[in-house]
């Protein structure tokens, strides 16, 4: 880094006003990197984002206001910075970048691309878009204290995909609210119902169906015919008004709100809907290998709760934490807190077992639910600054400057706040997605999964595909096809069908995302329960060695459902509050790692 890191190249001054820039994201980062492009010259922007404003919005996204809720982000960050510069040339999309009208001759246009985005899928889509395009993508994200910057350009860094990432941490409000995936979204939930019930009101932490989701109203038409949130005046006033009935509370969370959520059609097109609950259903469900009769905490800790257990503690810890509630004005979650605690584990895993997820022990939950990490709008802005600072060189083409530099909470473990890598990453020879021939095995039992498995969880989910086509190379077999009504027919058919077999070649191309892989498929047979459905590895030999490495450590392979998920996650400071909040991170690397060996500090 040179003495004085911030000073901008005389040639840069000149060519910000000339310089087209597409910002990907209107939120917390999106809306602090647009106003300081607007503030610092830039001319000509263009905005995309598929959402619209939220009241838990208005706290760090400045450029929006109360009479703003409900309308659509890219809009309003628009007219907000039209009506401090009229002269800046700022176009709008209310759409997701997945959709097929952003392709390669999009991205073509720009000088430069920002994103400011909070999920993988989108930040996947668009790493593929600006390698196929050629232009230079500035990544950011941040979590709780912590952020990163990174520039991704061709041939000169690694991409968003070089590296595999550990799993997402943050999530978006629908996630958690209708869609959730994993454990960890039904724990988030559980804590926001906590705290909807028992603690200080937070608009953030809506634990209602949500029915504002981009995804449910696709096609711009709703499937719902209410067109707002299911709103409760306050979720914890009524909860008082039925004297905290364990039943009522039950039978609202988990069949009412469930049935609401499966009439939102759009969503349950490719995921299993969720299956409502009552108090009187989940009563019969006990497991049958539950013989377990220790009753010591450390057994009840480690075992997973049948149904029936839930909702026996989630009554419990309800009068009790009732209970507590009492001459106070609300209860603070802590997982350390008995009745607290069990009421989370309860609502997760009943939630979890709803929405077909794998349930958690008590152990595993408080653990996950111990680390969830809020948005501080601090780190936004400080992240969005380095961004704008960032986009500057890159006008002059000034890479060697660029290197990922990270913002992390001062601590015991190092000294400074922001540190940045010593030299540009280098791309991985082996990523299936910038290599100059992308290519991957993956591991499937040919006789088991059906095309639209192998379509959906394989190249859409894991492989980040957006509409592929795929051939059956040497056979010239058109297995998927992009175009509606080619390929329909091949959905149900199991790959061997179709003569994929073990050492099989599918060439897979997504037109929309410029990006052709060659996938060796390997038969492969789940012997455990547990066993995931597919494998996906560039070189077959990271895998056996990074399978043996983990078997030995928990008993579990390598891509099974993480069970220490604690493990991946980024500790905060201890005076850090715990509370759980959507964020934007892209974390590459365990930002407060001890070794600061390969980075230096970066003076303020
Ligand atoms: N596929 C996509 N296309 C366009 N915009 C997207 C896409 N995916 C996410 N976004 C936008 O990226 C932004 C990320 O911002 P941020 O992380 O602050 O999330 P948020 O939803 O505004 O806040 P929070 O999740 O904390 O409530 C959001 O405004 C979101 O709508
Ligand atoms: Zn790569």
């Amino acid at each position: 880094m040179s003495s004085v890191p911030y000073s901008i190249d005389p040639r840069a001054r000149e060519l910000i006003p000339k310089s087209k820039v597409l910002v990907v994201g209107a939120g917390g980062i999106g809306c602090e990197v647009l106003k300081n492009l607007a503030l610092s010259g830039f001319e000509d922007i263009e905005i995309i984002d598929l959402d619209t404003i939220d009241v838990s919005n208005l706290n760090r996204q400045f450029l929006f206001r109360k009479e703003h809720v409900g309308k659509p982000k890219a809009v309003v960050a628009r007219e907000s910075i039209l009506a401090h510069n009229p002269n800046i040339k700022i176009k709008a999309y209310h759409d997701s970048v997945l959709s097929s009208d952003y392709g390669v001759n999009f991205f073509k246009k720009f000088s430069l691309v920002l994103n400011a985005l909070d999920n993988r899928t989108a930040r996947n889509h668009v790493n593929r878009m600006c390698l196929a395009a050629d232009i230079p993508l500035i990544e950011s994200g941040t979590s709780g204290y912590s952020g990163q910057v990174e520039l991704i350009k061709k041939g000169v860094t690694q991409c968003y995909e070089c590296l595999p990432k550990p799993p997402q941490r943050t999530f978006p409000g629908c996630t958690i609210r209708n869609t959730p995936s994993e454990p960890v979204h039904c724990i988030v939930w559980g804590k926001h119902l906590f705290n909807q019930l028992f603690g200080e009101d937070d608009p953030d932490q809506d634990v209602s169906p949500d029915a504002e989701d981009p995804e449910a109203k696709l096609d711009g038409k709703n499937s719902v015919t209410d067109s707002g949130n299911i709103k409760r005046v306050s979720t914890k006033q009524w909860a008082q008004d039925v004297d905290y009935d364990a039943e009522k509370l039950f039978n609202k969370f988990f069949n009412e709100d469930i049935k609401y959520l499966l009439s939102m059609e759009n969503l349950w097109k490719n995921r299993t809907p969720p299956k409502p609950l009552s108090w009187k259903d989940a009563q019969d469900l006990v497991t049958d290998e539950n013989t377990n009769n220790d009753s010591s905490v450390r057994a009840v800790d480690m075992e997973v709760w049948s149904i029936a257990k839930c909702s026996k503690v989630f009554s419990e810890s309800i009068n009790l934490l009732q209970h507590d509630l009492k001459g106070k004005s609300y209860l603070v979650w802590d997982k350390d807190d008995k009745p607290a605690m069990d009421f989370v584990t309860a609502c997760a895993n009943v939630r979890a077992y709803i929405f077909s997820i794998a349930q958690k022990s008590r152990f595993q939950i408080k653990s996950i639910a111990g680390n969830i990490i809020p948005a501080i709008a601090t780190a936004n802005a400080i992240i969005a600054g380095l961004v704008v600072l960032y986009a500057f060189r890159l006008l002059v083409e000034d890479y060697e400057k660029c290197n990922s530099i990270y913002l992390r909470p001062k601590s015991v473990h190092s000294k400074f706040v922001l540190a940045a890598d010593k030299q540009l990453s280098k791309a991985n020879p082996n990523c299936y997605v910038c290599s100059p021939q992308p290519f991957v095995n993956v591991f499937v039992n040919v006789n088991k999964l059906t095309v639209k498995e192998f379509e959906t969880e394989l190249l859409k989910k894991h492989l980040n595909m957006v509409a592929p086509d795929v051939v059956l190379d040497g056979k010239g077999v058109m297995v998927i096809s992009s175009e509606e009504g080619e390929t329909e027919a091949n959905n149900d058919k199991i790959l061997s069908e179709l003569g994929i077999v073990d050492g099989s070649i599918l060439k897979c191309d997504d037109f929309l995302q410029n990006y052709e892989l060659t996938v060796l498929v390997n038969q492969y047979e789940a012997v455990e329960k547990d066993d995931p459905l597919y494998k996906v590895v560039a070189n077959p030999e990271e895998l056996k060695a990074k399978e043996s490495k983990k078997a030995t450590e928990n008993g579990a392979s390598e891509q099974k459902e993480p069970e220490s998920d604690e493990d991946d996650i980024v500790c905060m400071e201890s005076n850090t509050s715990e509370d759980p909040q959507e964020g934007s991170s892209s974390k590459r690397r365990k930002l407060n790692e001890d070794s600061d060996d390969d980075i230096v500090e970066v003076p303020l």
